[in-house]
């Protein structure tokens, strides 16, 4: 009797993450493998000094990938938005389940809205984007910037620090706390991460061909997910942007063609650029930067370097 190897599936402690990597987990093992989930902190789950300061992009897979390369694992689950664009040595994203809800959240006290937040409202975000967005929309509010896990955020409107966050409503729906959206912000006024909603498995180079995890992962990829995000993030590639610059993006898949969308805004607000192209699936990278070249045609690029 030859006993199925276990797969070992790292992951970051909070609940997102563990969520995350259970989902995956549970999936594989419907495909018939074993699977455990080893707990990992990372520099950027420990520490709340800014992003920026930690190494930027990043700082959440870094010590996932060096596990994973050390063999102290076999997988690791991503929420992709997280993850930085250039492809690391020796490890390949083989699978990229359905995608979840792209768009963010507003969380606000009382079941304000956008419109309804009073001039001089005080709304927590650690993302340039969302700060941008913000300032755009709604100039009189006030942006303050916050850091921590989604519990910590939702904290800090339910003890009354804060009127509102804002969250990625994938994010808030897989932990199960989507009571605490109160309006979902629609992707054509108010495009998420490129990326987001969407998770990626990565697995050493070694494994990605025949081998049992790799023929598990094929049956839970999804090839939409796939072009969205590819195009998604080529375009950040292509504005050399990063998870933190103020870019968002939303790419879809309907009848068998892609469309790609990218905005990019002022930093402090007041003005944004948007540009659109749509092709094929599988011309997915060459889509999406196309629509980052016409970003930086209209004037965007300042936005993203300066
Ligand atoms: N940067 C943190 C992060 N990374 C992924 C998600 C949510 C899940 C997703 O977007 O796939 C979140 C939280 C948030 O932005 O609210």
């Amino acid at each position: 009797m030859t006993a199925v190897a276990l797969t070992r599936i790292g992951t970051r402690a909070s609940r997102l993450a563990r969520t995350q990597t259970q989902t995956v987990a549970d999936a594989l093992t419907a495909a018939g493998l074993r699977t455990e989930l080893v707990p990992m902190t990372s520099e950027g789950d420990r520490s709340r000094a800014s992003l920026a300061s930690l190494g930027g992009t990043g700082v959440f897979a870094a010590v996932l990938r060096t596990a994973l390369l050390a063999g102290e694992c076999d997988a690791v689950v991503h929420s992709l938005k997280d993850l930085p664009t250039t492809p690391h040595p020796g490890l390949v994203v083989a699978a990229t389940p359905p995608r979840e809800d792209a768009r963010d959240a507003l969380c606000a006290r009382d079941g304000l809205t956008l419109a309804t937040l009073p001039a001089g409202a005080r709304v927590g975000t650690g993302s340039p984007r969302r700060a941008a967005q913000l300032r755009t929309a709604r100039p009189d509010l006030e942006v303050v910037d916050i850091r921590g896990n989604v519990d910590t955020r939702l904290g800090f409107v339910s003890d009354g620090e804060l009127d509102a966050v804002i969250l990625a409503a994938a994010g808030l729906r897989r932990i199960g706390r989507a009571d605490a959206i109160t309006v979902e912000l629609g992707l054509d006024t108010w495009p998420g991460a490129p990326g987001q909603g969407v998770l990626a498995v990565e697995i050493r180079e070694g494994d990605a061909t025949g081998t049992p995890l790799a023929a598990a992962l094929a049956g839970i990829h999804d090839v939409d997910a796939w072009a969205a995000a590819t195009a998604e993030r080529s375009l950040l590639a292509t504005l050399e942007a990063g998870c933190a610059a103020p870019v968002g993006a939303t790419a879809t898949v309907s009848d068998g063609v892609l469309t790609v969308s990218g905005s990019a805004y002022r930093p402090g607000g007041g003005e944004s650029r948007t540009a659109t192209a749509s092709g094929r699936p599988d011309e997915a990278a060459a889509i999406g930067s196309a629509v980052a070249a016409d970003l930086i045609a209209a004037g965007a690029g300042a936005w993203i370097t300066g």
